[in-house]
């Protein structure tokens, strides 16, 4: 079911200084950054020849990403985005198998504008699990 790596998220508590970071100290190639209000936070993404990863700071009041951040101070990993071909089939599966599915279970409209879901890290070995439909 789960097919390509479409992302490695890291939550980061100053979205600026991380991009920096990223362009100076690494070389990368970073986007102009994305505020996503209906996901609570604001992402760049910076393309690597076989992935891309997310810098995601939070965005407004309820950020899902709050409570990590005041967990991890200096940010984290937070997150990985597996490709999926049919995400309401891949929902029905996992819901169907006992997984979590994050939120009211309704895809929403991710940073690449396809539709995304996740599951919940306590199912998955510790790890906050994304997917999205290509
Ligand atoms: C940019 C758009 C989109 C894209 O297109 O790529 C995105 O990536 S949006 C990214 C931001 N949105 C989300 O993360 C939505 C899904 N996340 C959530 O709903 C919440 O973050 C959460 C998973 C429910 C956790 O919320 P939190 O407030 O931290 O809840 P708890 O404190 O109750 O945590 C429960 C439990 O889970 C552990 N936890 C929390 N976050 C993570 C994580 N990222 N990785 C691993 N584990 C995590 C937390 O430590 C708690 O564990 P225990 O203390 O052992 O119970
Ligand atoms: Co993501």
């Amino acid at each position: 079911m789960i097919g390509r790596l479409n992302h490695v998220a890291i939550a980061v508590p100053d979205l600026a200084s991380a991009t920096d970071t990223y362009r100076t100290m690494l070389g990368a190639e970073v986007s102009e950054s994305q505020a996503l209000p209906e996901h609570g936070v604001t992402v760049v993404f910076i393309t690597l020849p076989n992935t891309k990863i997310e810098l995601l700071e939070p965005l407004g009041e309820g950020s899902p990403i709050a409570a990590f951040l005041e967990r991890n101070g200096a940010g984290g990993m937070h997150h990985i985005c597996y490709e999926v071909d049919d995400i309401l089939a891949a929902r029905d599966h996992l819901a169907s198998s006992g997984a979590r599915v994050l939120g009211d279970g309704e895809p929403k409209i991710g940073a690449h504008g396809k539709p995304v879901l996740f599951l919940h890290p306590k199912d998955f070995n510790g790890t906050l699990v994304e997917l999205e439909q290509v």
